[in-house]
């Protein structure tokens, strides 16, 4: 019994010594060996990937990595083998098109895959190239120029929800963060789908965005340290909520897949949400599309994937950006008056009834709104952390004039690089004339240099022309059918810095603050609307 003891405890102790000494070892050759070594950084974030992964559990990824630059310059290392840059030459370096084949995106997207690979998931190479030219005949302009009607209705349908029906009385505090929310959802679904979950007209499906939000807190975390969702109880003790809210969401998706198959093939049960015949969809274009190069087409698979990265990227960044929009343009009368004269201007006439929104060859004469909406997407970019890539070249490659070798990872933070004064003077002023304006130094094409809300290259946003024509179409309706300002109190407070928030970025009032989980989560702002009298 005392020798199995003793040899017990001789055992305990020699695992003991071993990890001291690989540990000590990993943090010697982290620190003064590793390809990474010579690059600045927080001493933690160097060591290890749980420094960054604290500050994706609190949201605030895309302030620290502003904070981090702000320290230490424009190269700084935040995890033992991620490399981040805050220089436009190297967003160009690492993201244009010419570089797609020495980079692929980081091991870290591989949490957000369910199943197969998507568009968004894939790493790069052959099968991202087809999928990407698959899914960009659905979301193409022309595509997009179908889909318009549609577009229309729902904004109408949100203005109608947040304006009172009488012209000239103001309604009550309305939360944008939830009614942009449900408009950008009922149209992404309506778009992909033909479906309407009408989360605009009742609260049946209200909680989809939601548990897209909570399972987006858990993914963001993971992306730092994937290991803690191979530890079920680890991950269950930490995420037992965001767990919950990711199944409650591949079900839904499910269920929408399931119910559109359902109807293509003429069946239509009662429990189903809608029985109207699908329409020219996203769907149908994802399955019959081709991809023009090999001729292949989507498996089953496929489709779900697809549509999952549909649905949850092209809702949740859209309402963030008519969100912040409107919070920016309430908080700046200027912009406000500016931009409401341009739209009523531009509309004047053109007959917007009640079935129409403010959309057309007019919305495409909006210039100063449409810097309104630049100006939101720069300073709280739905997407604020950085996009990483890793090197694959195998003789490295040359990023802002400094090497960094094979197998290391590089992101640009989006959020630090949008309020970099050198390319954005005054970068926590909202200035929409930033975009139309130049000051005779070459400002607004510096400005555009470093501008990403929606990436850059062969991995930019494939909804960028949709996403674009679904925010302009809100906001101009919105501004051409009445005014809207915050609400009194406490309530008009809510979305914007300073509130008890003494923590680096949070004290910005005039900013509307965001909770970087791998899209912006957002809380207000409310506004109260007044319908103006048209004839
Ligand atoms: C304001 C709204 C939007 C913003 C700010 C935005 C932003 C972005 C960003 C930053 C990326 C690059 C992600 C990365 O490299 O990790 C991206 C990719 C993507 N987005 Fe968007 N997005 C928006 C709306 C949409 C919409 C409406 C759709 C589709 C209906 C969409 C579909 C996609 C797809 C499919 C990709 C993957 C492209 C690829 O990897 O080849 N997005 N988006």
């Amino acid at each position: 019994m005392l020798s199995e003891l003793i040899s017990a405890s001789a055992a305990a102790l020699a695992v003991g010594i071993l990890s001291v000494v690989y540990f000590t070892w990993r943090i010697i050759y982290l620190l003064y060996f590793h390809p990474l070594a010579k690059f600045p950084g927080p001493f933690w974030a160097k060591v290890t990937s749980v420094y960054g992964s604290y500050y994706a559990w609190k949201g605030d990824t895309h302030l620290d990595m502003m904070r981090v630059h702000e320290k230490y310059g424009d190269f700084v290392r935040y995890t033992p083998d991620t490399l981040f840059v805050n220089n436009a030459d190297g967003l160009h370096d690492i993201h244009s098109s010419g570089a797609y084949s020495s980079f692929l995106k980081s091991g870290h997207y591989q949490v957000m895959e369910h199943r197969v690979p998507s568009t968004f998931t894939a790493r790069g190479g052959k099968d991202h190239l087809r999928r990407r030219r698959i899914v960009s005949q659905t979301v193409s302009e022309k595509a997009q120029r179908g889909y318009d009607p549609r577009i229309a209705y729902h904004v109408r349908k949100f203005c109608d929800a947040v304006f009172p029906a009488e012209p000239g009385v103001e309604g009550q505090p309305k939360n944008m963060a939830d009614w942009c929310a449900y408009l950008s959802f009922d149209l992404i679904t309506d778009l992909v789908f033909s479906a309407s979950y009408n989360l605009l007209g009742s609260e049946k499906f209200r909680y989809v965005p939601h548990v897209i939000d909570k399972s987006n807190v858990r993914m963001s975390v993971l992306v730092y340290v994937p290991f803690v969702s191979w530890l079920r109880a680890l991950d269950n003790y930490l995420f037992g909520e965001a767990l919950v809210a990711r199944n409650r969401l591949l079900r839904f998706v499910s269920r929408a897949v399931r119910e559109r198959t359902d109807r293509a093939l003429g069946k239509w049960s009662p429990k189903s949400l809608d029985p109207c015949p699908p329409r020219a969809d996203i769907f149908a274009a994802l399955a019959t599309a081709k991809d023009p190069v090999t001729n292949e087409g989507f498996s089953a698979d496929d489709m779900v994937s697809e549509s999952i990265t549909l649905m949850v990227a092209g809702s949740d960044t859209s309402s963030t950006a008519i969100a912040s929009t409107l919070f920016y343009l309430a908080d700046n009368p200027h912009a406000y008056h500016k931009a409401a004269a341009e739209v009523r201007r531009a509309f004047h006439d053109k007959g917007i009834t009640k079935d129409r929104a403010a959309d057309g060859p007019e919305l495409g004469s909006c210039v100063y709104l449409r810097a309104c909406i630049d100006e939101a997407l720069r300073m709280s970019p739905p997407n604020g952390g950085a996009l990483t890539r890793e090197v694959i070249a195998k003789e490295g490659v040359t990023i802002a004039g400094n090497y960094i070798p094979s197998g290391c990872n590089v992101g640009v933070p989006l959020y630090a690089i949008h309020h970099d004064s050198r390319y954005y003077p005054e970068p926590f002023h909202y200035r929409p004339e930033r975009w139309l304006e130049d000051d005779g130094t070459g400002s607004i094409e510096r400005a555009r240099y470093a501008f990403n809300p929606f990436g850059i290259g062969m991995r930019g946003c494939l909804g960028k022309g949709l996403a674009y024509h679904e925010v302009m179409t809100a906001v101009a309706t919105v501004l051409y059918l009445g005014d809207f300002r915050f609400a009194d109190g406490e309530l008009g407070q809510v979305g914007r810095g300073g509130a008890g928030g003494t923590s680096y970025g949070r004290h910005r009032r005039n900013e509307y603050q965001l909770r970087d989980h791998i899209t912006g989560q957002k809380q207000g702002p409310w506004l109260c609307f007044t319908r103006r009298e048209l004839a």
